[in-house]
């Protein structure tokens, strides 16, 4: 059955009285990668998670195509800071196949597979909590991945990461996204959202101020704000 379109009507997440997200109108189709931009503290991550579902809604409605159970179990998450289990890399890697009852030899070995991918088939016995930022960040997209998602959501998945990191990273969700991984991100990083995305939405103040294919976004903005945003001004 299929997922998309995903539509959001209204949708608003209140914490303390303060409004992080909203009210956003959004209907999201089933193919390629969507980039989320906009200022810190914008709301991108609260958007991310609500779209996600772990952070529910105060006020509209959040729909899948599908029941949102069967939604849930097709997606994936990677977040800003991934947690590391206090494991190997091959376990922490394998846990997702894990937890639907894969027997642990086959997890294993599918895990071993993804580790090479990312560089880190030398270490898959290593404990997961040793591994450097770019290796963590790796570690945490191929755990998202193994299970094979038709949505992946990731916040910031290079923040703080260098180049190479980066360029390694944006490789797998390229990869990902031709296999048919629908990518829903966030970035701050200019150069990374016009290498990978196929739309853009531009939040300010947790609201939606741009939502266009990517071409149309860096080509020139509808808004005045997205207009500044893009040349580098301070907007709030
Ligand atoms: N649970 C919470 N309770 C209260 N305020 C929160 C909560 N979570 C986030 N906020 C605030 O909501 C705003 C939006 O936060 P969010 O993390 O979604 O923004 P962001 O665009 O991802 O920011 P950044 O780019 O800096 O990571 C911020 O001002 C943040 O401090």
């Amino acid at each position: 059955m299929q997922m998309f379109p995903l539509t959001v009507d209204q949708g608003v997440v209140r914490r303390r009285g303060k409004v992080l997200v909203g009210p956003v109108d959004l209907t999201l189709e089933g193919v390629g990668a969507t980039i989320v931009v906009g200022p810190n503290g914008a709301g991108k991550t609260s958007f991310l998670k609500m779209l996600h579902g772990v952070v529910r809604l105060n006020g509209g409605s959040l729909t899948w195509a599908c029941p949102r159970a069967e939604a849930e179990k097709r997606q994936a998450f990677v977040f800003q800071t991934p947690v590391m289990m206090r494991r190997s890399v091959v376990e922490n890697i394998a846990y997702p196949l894990r937890l639907i009852g894969v027997p642990r030899k086959e997890a294993r070995a599918r895990a071993a597979d993804w580790a090479r991918r990312i560089d880190l088939g030398d270490a898959l016995e290593r404990p997961a909590v040793l591994l450097s930022g770019g290796e963590r960040q790796k570690l945490a997209l191929a755990r998202a991945l193994i299970r094979d998602p038709e949505v992946l959501f990731l916040d910031e998945p290079c923040a703080s990461l260098d180049g190479r990191a980066t360029r390694e990273i944006e490789e797998i969700l390229t990869e990902a996204a031709q296999s048919g991984t629908r990518l829903i991100m966030s970035t701050h990083n200019m150069g990374q959202a016009q290498r990978l995305a196929d739309e853009v939405i531009l939040i300010i103040g947790g609201r939606i101020h741009e939502f266009a294919p990517a071409e149309a976004f860096f080509a020139g903005p509808q808004t005045p704000q997205g207009q500044a945003f893009l040349r580098g001004d301070i907007v709030e």
